[in-house]
């Protein structure tokens, strides 16, 4: 019985059910995943014929033994015994090569079957509205691409060939034992049931508990995920020593699990193992009577305890895989889930009407009347009835104190999520009736975080133009400032950022964002400035680096600096998801007392 070891896929999930108990059926499963191995059909028949070659061959060992201990053993001719040899050793040759073909075919089509699987999953992944990662975690989404498939993995690759090739040698055995001798036969039924009723019963708790110890495992593991990622916090309230406690005690619940599960495990394979030796002793009891009384040849005898225990060890078989074919039930059900779930917002290159070709996009950006409250907080409006134009080419700052709705109108924007009410437009189209392709490359983001990749610096700056020529990346970085920095690195453009860019200040990060939105070359331009205040160099280099991108492009800046209000075309100043004014600075002094305590607050040390 082989013991399964994958981590369980299944933690648990605050917003979904978690679906261990299978809702599927086994055929449902299988009709799922059959869209997956169709297109190998003939590797699959080039499988199933190698399976019924070896079940046929492995049966006719049994004919095998007959002859080598009638012709071979108890006759006296050693010229008998070499032949009957020589047929064994035949079958044996014939059955290597049948089992070669088949674990190999076999083996291939589960590995190949869950290639495919996890390139579909992942391909539809990440065409989801970022919305669905809101309300499912990361980690989920990742156990499935991995645990839940290797499960599916385990079942198309070796447990379903083996149930197939049990059953197969249960029928044939079955039918060989009839027509060798009845009476025995019938002891052999009795016999199998009464292996098979520990089994059962017993496999089931055994396999429940396998089940929570995987899921144990999975929480170890997740535990030492988060310390590992948190670690700096971890050591700066020097909690060292409490998280290896906590740690220590999730490993010992683990194991105490583990412990229970092989203990079960470790009764169950002795009962087995009595119960099979104590059906062989009876087999052998009776037939051996028969033979003495020359009822029964021994050659007959030899073949039949072959067949019987061939039999129990299929039963023995199917029940396991039984058992894994449930957990499988669940995996497959999960990761159909996951295939079914459709975007909200369609990513494609299957432009639907739209009206904007690529390149001839002027960038005005119109807000009319738009609406928009996050999925996960529906009852609570983001953004209420906001109209606001940014003319093509010009620039328009947004402030407002914090959750007023900045960041909720750049998402807005590049259609991460789609407003409720009111329509938002690029030139006078709406963005809805774009292709999101063209609609998002039009636009290059800035981002207050910076997300690099890890991966080098050339890698980094290309990944708003990957065609860009490595002159290209070089002229974007030196009109973002960020030439001279990165030079200075250990390998220069060649070096690793580390994960997250870890390795770079946050100034450094930002010139490299800077530096991919300019080799984009966009029509839009939306920053989110950081609200941490850089040092005065690198501040100075962020904010040329910022005046070049700006030039001729319509700009949207969340800003929080004084200077990059003074400079904008346009003030727009939010409160609580509402336009509360909108003008120069020094008109907003004047009309806005909301503006006035801002830039009194918030600009006064920029300002100053
Ligand atoms: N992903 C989200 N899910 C649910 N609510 C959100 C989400 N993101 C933002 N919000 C809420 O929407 C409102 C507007 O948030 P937004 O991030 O746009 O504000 P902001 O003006 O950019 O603030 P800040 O200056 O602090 O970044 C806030 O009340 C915030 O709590």
């Amino acid at each position: 019985m082989p013991e399964t070891t994958q981590a369980s896929a299944s933690a648990p999930v605050a917003d979904r059910p978690a679906s261990n108990a299978p809702g599927l059926s086994a055929r449902e499963m299988m009709a799922a995943l059959w869209q997956f191995v169709r297109p190998y059909r003939t590797v699959l028949v080039g499988a199933a014929v190698a399976l019924v070659f070896t079940a046929a061959i492995t049966l006719s060992i049994g004919q095998g033994v007959r002859l080598l201990v009638d012709e071979g053993l108890t006759g006296d001719s050693s010229r008998a015994l070499a032949q009957a040899v020589l047929v064994l050793l035949a079958l044996a040759g014939l059955m290597a090569l049948g089992t070669y073909v088949r674990f190999y075919l076999v083996s291939w089509l589960g590995e190949r079957v869950v290639a495919d699987l996890r390139k579909a999953v992942f391909d539809h992944i990440v065409t989801l509205h970022p919305s669905y990662f809101e309300t499912n975690r990361s980690g989920e989404i990742m156990s499935r691409l991995t645990t839940d498939t290797t499960l599916l993995q385990n079942i198309i690759g070796s447990s379903f060939s083996m149930a197939l090739r049990s059953a197969l040698m249960f029928v044939g055995a079955l039918i060989l034992l009839l027509f060798t001798n009845l009476k025995l036969s019938l002891i052999v039924l009795v016999g199998v049931p009464l292996v098979l009723l520990p089994i059962l019963l017993y496999g089931r708790r055994v396999r429940k508990l396998s089940k929570a110890s995987q899921d144990s495992i999975a929480d170890v593991g997740s535990y030492a995920g988060e310390i590992i990622q948190h670690i700096k916090t971890v050591q700066s309230y020097t909690r060292e020593s409490d998280e290896k406690r906590a740690f220590a005690r999730e490993v010992e619940i683990a194991f105490n699990v583990a412990r229970r599960r092989v203990r079960q495990r470790a009764l169950l394979i002795a009962v087995v193992i009595l119960l099979m030796f104590a059906a062989v002793g009876a087999l052998l009891w009776v037939g051996g009577n028969d033979m003495i009384a020359g009822r029964m040849s021994s050659g007959d005898l030899a073949a039949f305890v072959f067949y019987a225990i061939m039999m129990g060890s299929a039963v023995a078989t199917i029940s396991e895989v039984y058992g894994e074919l449930q957990r499988a039930t669940g995996a497959t059900e999960r990761l159909m889930d996951l295939l079914r779930v459709e975007s909200e917002i369609p990513v494609g290159s299957g432009a639907t009407g739209s009206a904007v070709p690529a390149s001839a996009a002027a960038g005005q950006v119109a807000f009319e009347v738009v609406a928009f409250s996050y999925p996960s907080r529906p009852d609570h409006p983001a953004i209420r009835d906001l109209d606001l134009i940014v003319e093509a080419g010009r620039s328009l700052a947004l402030v407002g104190p914090s959750g007023a709705g900045k960041s909720t109108l750049l998402e807005l924007l590049q259609r991460f999520y789609d407003p409720l009410r009111g329509r938002i437009t690029l030139d006078g189209v709406d963005i809805r009736t774009m292709d999101t392709g063209t609609l998002r490359r039009q636009m290059a983001v800035v981002p207050q975080q910076p997300a690099l990749f890890t991966a080098d610096v050339w890698y980094n700056i290309r990944y708003g133009k990957p065609d860009a020529s490595d002159e290209e990346v070089i002229a974007a970085a030196r009109a973002a400032h960020a030439h001279d920095f990165i030079q200075q690195l250990p390998d220069g453009y060649d070096s690793h950022l580390g994960e997250q860019g870890t390795r770079l200040s946050g100034g450094q990060k930002q010139r490299l964002a800077i530096a991919r939105a300019i080799l984009k070359d966009p029509k839009i331009l939306l920053l989110d400035e950081a609200t941490s205040a850089l040092d005065a160099e690198s501040e100075y280099h962020v904010q040329q680096a910022l005046q070049t991108l700006m030039k001729g492009r319509t700009t949207i800046i969340i800003a929080h600096r004084l200077a990059t209000i003074l400079h904008a075309d346009s003030i727009a100043v939010l409160d609580q998801g509402r336009l509360v004014a909108q003008g120069r600075h020094a008109e907003l002094v004047e009309i806005s007392p909301l503006y006035k305590r801002l830039a009194e607050l918030q600009f006064q040390e920029a300002g100053a």
